[in-house]
């Protein structure tokens, strides 16, 4: 089998000319951000655990009356650590080593805020319809021994950590939630928001397992700023991005699971966009590597039973408001994506390109509320 690419970046950088490379990476990237300078301690600490760390720096033009609002964040994306056969509560606590060797050294690098992949204390084993042994790794949002986990990272470095987790809501007779949940620097749960579209396509099954979210589009007030998840298949829907922004949000993180053959020619495309037509920054996270699974299963697709879904292909990235991003991560290997923003980005966008003024929204609302109902008739003229 031919080695799999490691990153598009990679390939550029290899056979674009020196002279014509920066041009490139600004019609491509929309500027060429400037790296951030990491500690030693960080850089060899990731090069010791065997992840890669990448950081870049979206600055903003100086204003006279507001000081620059600059925060760190940080992206993980991880493989599973043990087999999908192995004791869950093992798989369980492989993940959450394998996380604090990565969030200590975003603490080096002061990051602020912290945002793990969908569904990151498991495996992605939504594919497979089997109930046990998947369910049993839903926990409580507010007091699961990942939460638990969470709280004491988050107050120990002083950091936000947006978790994502499968949920089992015991106040609601066991319904299982795909949420993330916000932990505060102080360690405090701030509180939740899960997944509001469910997916419905090729090895997706995860209609099987959980229900669409009913905490609607919350932002969330931190100490570095309001942020918003909208977790995986949501990007695909840019009115679900468009009301975290409606709500305020500076900062959207897209904690995903998806794989190449699916989606990984959108991956750069809808994120991105949702960051330029919502005056935020976005952050796409996804997993890598390839997981097994014991059973094989099929999906309906007419294609042979198998036993994965194919390979994640990592590829974190963050967009700015102003449309330019940063380089992704590998397509292969665990890393930590940081970046420094300033969040006055977002208001001077805005101010330049106008999209929230010249967003005719109430329009839209008068037509999506016909739209929506059993007797709309299509708008069509005819001869
Ligand atoms: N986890 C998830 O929603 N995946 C769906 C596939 C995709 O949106 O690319």
């Amino acid at each position: 089998m031919a080695e799999q690419l490691v990153s598009v970046e990679h390939v550029l950088e290899k056979y674009i000319p020196a002279e014509e490379l920066q041009e490139v990476w600004s019609v491509l990237y929309g500027r060429k951000l400037r790296c951030l300078e990491l500690p030693g301690c960080a850089v060899d600490s990731a090069s010791q655990h065997g992840f890669e760390l990448k950081g870049y720096m979206f600055d903003a033009a100086s204003e006279q009356l507001r000081k620059p609002r600059a925060i760190r964040i940080g992206l993980i994306q991880n493989k599973i650590q043990l087999p999908t056969t192995s004791p869950v509560a093992e798989q369980v606590n492989a993940i959450h080593r394998r996380i604090a060797e990565i969030v200590e050294v975003a603490a080096m690098c002061d990051v602020n805020i912290v945002c793990f992949q969908e569904a990151w204390t498991m495996p992605f084993a939504f594919c497979t319809r089997e109930r046990l042994p998947w369910t049993e790794f839903a926990e409580s949002a507010e007091n699961g021994v990942t939460t638990k986990f969470c709280q004491e990272l988050a107050k120990k470095y002083n950091i936000v950590i947006v978790s994502p987790i499968l949920e089992r809501d015991e106040s609601h007779g066991e319904t299982l939630w795909n949420t993330a949940v916000i932990i505060s620097n102080t360690g405090a749960v701030l509180g939740k928001s899960r997944k509001n579209h469910i997916p419905r396509i090729g090895d997706f099954n995860e209609s099987t397992y959980y229900m669409e979210g009913n905490t609607g589009h919350k932002v969330f007030q931190t100490a570095y700023g309001k942020i918003a998840v909208n977790i995986c298949y949501g990007r695909h829907h840019p009115l679900n991005w468009l009301m975290y922004s409606m709500n305020g949000a500076e900062i959207i993180f897209n904690p995903s699971a998806t794989v190449g053959e699916l989606s990984e020619s959108l991956w750069p495309i809808e994120a991105r966009n949702a960051a330029i037509a919502n005056h935020c920054f976005t952050c796409a996270i996804n997993r890598v590597g390839t997981e097994h699974f014991e059973n094989e299963f099929t999906s309906g697709d007419g294609k042979k039973a198998h036993h994965d879904f194919g390979y994640f292909y990592g590829s974190s990235y963050i967009a700015a408001p102003d449309g330019s991003r940063t380089p992704g991560l590998s397509r292969v290997h665990d890393g930590l994506l940081i970046a420094e923003l300033d969040l006055n980005l977002c208001r001077q966008t805005s101010d330049k390109w106008n999209f929230k003024m010249t967003g005719r929204h109430e329009m839209y609302a008068d037509e999506l509320a016909q739209a929506v109902r059993p007797d709309f008739q299509p708008n069509i003229i005819r001869e």
